[in-house]
């Protein structure tokens, strides 16, 4: 390995950190519209039957790329217990808002 080896490894890294924030912040996006529907709805925050088919559909994914399923479960559970408690809070300001009646 030289340094410009390293550095071209550390540029790549770099790229694909990127890429992860930027993918992340749409998802952030989209579970933001899926909190206000459900704020709105007066659905729960937690969906355990969906979550499960996730946790499920991405250890077998991480399998097939030679992932640890193990560590894409707690990265997934990392970031839906961040989606849950953003619906968690868009569902109470809703209930501070007053009501005009
Ligand atoms: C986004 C949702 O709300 C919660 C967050 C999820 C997620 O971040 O993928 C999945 C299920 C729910 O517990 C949903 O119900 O789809």
């Amino acid at each position: 390995m030289t340094d410009n080896e390293l550095d071209r490894w550390r540029s790549s890294i770099d790229n694909i950190d990127t890429a992860i924030v930027s993918l992340l912040a749409e998802r952030f996006k989209v579970t933001r519209e899926v909190g206000k529907w459900k704020a709105a709805n007066r659905v729960t925050a937690v969906d355990a039957d969906r979550e499960r088919r996730q946790v499920e559909r991405l250890r077998a994914l991480a399998s097939e790329a030679g992932l640890d399923p193990d560590f894409l479960e707690r990265f997934l559970r990392l970031i839906i217990d961040e989606v849950v408690s953003h619906h968690r809070a868009i569902r109470d300001d809703d209930f501070e808002t007053p009501s005009p009646f």
